[in-house]
């Protein structure tokens, strides 16, 4: 007869030792994820940049092979593989191992140039470098004593963004169309789920309305409704030409907005004034 030896059950003590060490391994994993976070924004935007979405949208079949995208987009074949493994692990285009091509998944749908539900324009102004730079001053808004600091955004390019914007058409014009591309998920969203909100609204002012693809959107699902879209001066010079029901106003928040029945506000937390004490 044989006689098996007990397993030992850990002490509360080897217990926590083993945990603290699983704890300092996943440390030295985890850690690589801060040191080369940026690398999933910097990829993503490397594939908008090269137009790989619109590429294989645009390909006669539904998924293409490398040689035929890398031709397409005039790209180094081996360059490309490596982003596409980078993307393709991440759901964003799929391979079809059996016949080594590669497809759209709805993930990378939302970086086509164009399109209803695209968010390529979000993504091209987030990770401008104008836009990055307030992140990697925001130690310098949360280390500061007073409720007024500036905001990092002050801090990185010595105005607010607007004022920057204003200087800057190519900057003002990212925005635009990011805030529209968002207006184009959201606000058909809104239309369908609170159709009472607008109920006896005859006239709007959309405020803070950016390009005005917000009230075109409102209009396409309450007709009934005028809309004013108001925004600054600069941005709606070069807004989309009015359409029907839709007009454009200029002028600033703070010192008062067109009258109408009701305002609409949308994302406008960007839009506030530092009033001394
Ligand atoms: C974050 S964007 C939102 C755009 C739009 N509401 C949307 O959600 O698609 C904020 C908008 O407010 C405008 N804005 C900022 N300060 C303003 C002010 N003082 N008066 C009028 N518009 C202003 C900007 O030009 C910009 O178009």
């Amino acid at each position: 007869m044989t006689l098996e030896k007990p397993v030992a059950e850990p002490t509360p003590t080897a217990q926590v030792a083993g945990d603290e060490d699983d704890e300092e391994a996943k440390a030295g994993v985890d850690i690589w994820k801060y040191i080369l976070g940026f690398t999933e924004m910097a990829v993503v935007k490397c594939a908008i940049d090269l137009g790989i979405a619109d590429a294989i949208e645009s390909h006669p079949d539904p998924s293409i092979s490398l040689s035929q995208l890398s031709s397409k987009l005039g790209c180094c074949p081996s360059s490309l593989r490596r982003i596409l493994r980078f993307l393709v692990h991440r759901k964003i285009f799929r391979h079809l191992a059996d016949t080594n091509t590669y497809s759209q998944t709805p993930l990378s749908r939302l970086l086509l140039a164009r399109g209803e539900k695209s968010m390529a324009a979000l993504i091209l102004l987030e990770t401008t470098p104008v836009m990055l730079a307030p992140w990697l001053k925001l130690s310098s808004h949360v280390s500061a004593t007073a409720a007024t600091a500036p905001p990092p955004f002050m801090v990185a390019h010595g105005d607010d963004i607007w004022v920057y914007s204003e200087a800057n058409p190519g900057h003002s014009r990212l925005i635009d169309e990011a805030m529209a591309c968002d207006a184009r998920v959201a606000v058909p969203a809104l239309a369908e789920d609170c159709p009472e909100v607008f109920e006896g609204v005859l006239t709007m002012v959309d405020v803070g309305g950016g390009n005005g693809t917000t009230l075109r959107l409102l209009r396409k699902a309450f007709p009934w409704i005028r809309g004013i879209n108001f925004d600054l001066p600069h941005v709606v010079s070069v807004a989309l030409p009015p359409c029907e029901g839709v007009e454009h106003a200029g002028g600033d928040m703070f010192e008062g907005v067109p009258k109408a029945d009701a305002a609409f506000l949308k994302a406008a937390f960007y839009c506030y004034k530092i009033v001394p004490r």
